[in-house]
């Protein structure tokens, strides 16, 4: 029942809904007493002979109207208690939704995507369930039965309701030890829901691959486990639910027995009449569904109480890059410092940086090159802030990029990572991301800069067309190119191409560098490439390996060196030509 109080700060918010709708059950429930009373006497009048026709008319009068009542009420109950546990979905669906915008790559390299979807849709709607259904059988069941309850005992005899009371605490002791199984188990599930669901999402994302591979039967097999656990754990939950339903036919059943048993010997005695144990039985009838409704509640409760907990759980991860308090709120502008002791990856066990130093000056251009996994996405990630906790410090306009406000830093840098991601949508939206209302022009002239507004004007549709998720239809090439438009369409203060150029011909290379240098005159750009082409022009080279710089300098002076640059230029150079020739 905690989870009652964890959500009291939405029942606050929706106080008057909930006070109408518990309002309106209080009532139904004190309305439902009528009836059985109103029998018992018509029944008693036609044993004594004394029910006259108008005597019948008023009767059916007021169970008529009492029926009246009860539909109109109940409609509101529902409107307004059901109704209302939208909103907490709602809420909870928005709460989580900008927890994720604000949590650091870390977090997703830790948390799995359908676990992430599965907390935003299985779970919330447990916990949705214990806002509506949960008030719902926690109410009625206590307004009914204790109204119930005191009729019985009020009304006809109060030694016959205890009597009919004795199976209570067996049902209440039982409900109460299947509802704490019910919680783990459910939890289960819940857990592995998750895993079902992001088998299900990467199968999807990776069926390509899946296929290319041939891999269909072993992803078939992986998949069925996953659903066979699914089912198994449910199935566990089930047979739990299962027991609620018989374990209270079987106490009113009970009730039943007792009530009839001791309700003849006490009319016998004279001390009740037969109209009297007419309606105590039908007043037992009516303590049926508020023990259903404990059944229910215990089940709805400590479902809704596990997908809570989860929810909590993932909504208390803390935020691990934060604005500092007084952060500055100003676009970073100027010269770039990169002074890096040491850096290691949360989970590394080992430093992927030691040592990097550099100095930009406005408007000049960076070359980072080096063999795969030497740390030239890492510099670009502590640049872009991605992670915090390196030793040393990064400064941008002499100021440390920590004390600017992160959307002010990354406001300032346009990114183009290496793996590229379009949205489904049109190429305008995918190029105008940061400005969803820019010109026509203005994109068609980062497009120009990016050297895709050619192969755009030859799609379908233009800048209308569609890409598909992951913007399967178009070529690496073209991927990169529609990335570097939407980078360049923020006029960034610092652009990073972070191997963006990778996928496309040698001239195109050219053709985008060098429009870039003639487009962004006053503006930083830096370059991290395999292929030494792109950043042969930049003012400053650095090469890195196993994490560190090993050479700096610029083009000329770096192969005056000697070094690895000089062996990686000479062996791109050789390829060329080996290529040329075999032409
Ligand atoms: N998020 C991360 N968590 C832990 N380790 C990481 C993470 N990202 C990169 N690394 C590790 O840091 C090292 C440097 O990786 P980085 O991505 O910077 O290489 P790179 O030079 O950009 O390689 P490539 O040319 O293949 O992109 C590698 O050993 C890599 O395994």
């Amino acid at each position: 029942m905690k989870v009652f109080l964890k959500l009291r700060w939405f029942f606050k918010e929706r106080r008057r809904e909930y006070f109408i709708g518990i309002l309106m059950l209080t009532l139904v429930a004190i309305l439902q007493l009528v009836p059985p009373k109103v029998i018992g006497y018509t029944i008693d009048e036609i044993g004594d002979g004394t029910l006259t026709a108008s005597a019948l008319t008023k009767w059916v009068g007021i169970i008529v109207a009492s029926a009246i009542l009860m539909y109109i009420m109940r409609y509101y109950w529902r409107q307004m208690i059901f109704g209302s546990s939208n909103y907490l979905a709602k809420n909870l669906r928005e709460k989580l939704f900008r927890h994720f915008t604000k949590m650091s790559p870390s977090f997703y390299q830790k948390r799995r995507v359908g676990d992430l979807m599965a907390h935003a849709t299985n779970d919330i709607s447990a916990v949705q369930q214990t806002a509506g259904g949960g008030v719902l059988t926690l109410f009625d069941s206590i307004t009914t039965g204790t109204f119930v309850i005191l009729a019985m005992a009020i009304t006809i005899d109060w030694r016959l309701t205890l009597i009919a009371l004795i199976p209570m605490p067996f049902m209440a002791l039982l409900t109460n030890y299947y509802g704490k199984l019910l919680h783990e188990r459910f939890r289960h599930a819940q857990a592995a829901f998750s895993d079902l669901n992001d088998k299900t999402q990467e199968s999807i994302s990776g069926m390509k691959v899946i296929k290319t591979f041939g891999q269909q039967r072993d992803d078939i097999d992986d998949f069925t486990h996953l659903s066979n656990d699914v089912v198994d754990k449910n199935m566990r939950v089930a047979k739990i639910d299962s027991l609620f339903d018989p374990t209270i036919s079987l106490v009113i059943g009970v009730s039943f027995f007792l009530s009839l048993g001791f309700g003849a010997k006490f009319i016998t005695e004279g001390a009740m009449t037969i109209g009297d144990l007419i309606a105590f039985t039908t007043y037992l009838g009516l303590l049926v569904w508020p023990m259903l409704a404990i059944g229910m509640l215990f089940n709805i409760v400590e479902r809704g109480s596990a997908s809570y907990d989860r929810i909590e759980q993932l909504l208390n991860e803390p935020v691990e890059i934060m604005d500092k308090t007084g952060a500055y709120d100003v676009r970073p502008k100027g010269d770039l410092a990169f002074h890096v002791d040491s850096f290691t990856f949360p989970e590394d066990a080992t430093p992927s940086l030691t040592n990097v130093h550099f100095d930009l000056k406005q408007g000049q251009t960076l070359g980072i090159v080096g063999k795969t996994g030497s740390g030239k996405t890492a510099i670009l990630k502590l640049l872009l802030r991605e992670f915090d906790g390196y030793k040393g410090n990064i400064t941008y306009g002499d100021i440390a990029i920590d004390d600017y406000k992160m959307l002010a830093l990354r406001e300032a840098i346009g990114y183009v990572p290496q793996d590229h991601f379009l949205f489904s949508s049109t190429i305008y939206k995918n190029i105008a991301f940061t400005n969803p209302d820019a010109a026509q022009e203005k994109v068609e002239h980062a497009a120009t800069l990016a050297h895709i507004h050619d192969d755009i004007l030859g799609f379908t549709e233009g800048y209308a067309t569609i890409v598909g998720e992951r913007g399967v239809s178009l070529s690496g090439g073209q991927k990169q190119r529609i990335s570097i438009a939407r980078a360049l369409m923020m006029e960034p203060e610092l652009l990073i191409l972070d191997d963006s150029l990778s996928a496309v011909d040698a001239k195109t290379e050219e053709a985008i560098l060098h429009a870039l240098k003639a487009s962004r005159e006053n503006a930083t750009t830096i370059i991290t490439s395999h292929r030494l082409s792109a950043i042969q022009h930049a003012h400053v080279i650095i090469v890195m390996h196993e994490g560190t710089v090993v050479e700096k300098g610029t083009h000329e002076e770096l192969m005056d060196l000697r070094g690895r640059y000089y062996d990686m230029y000479e062996l791109q150079q050789l390829e060329q030509q080996v290529e040329k020739g075999g032409m």
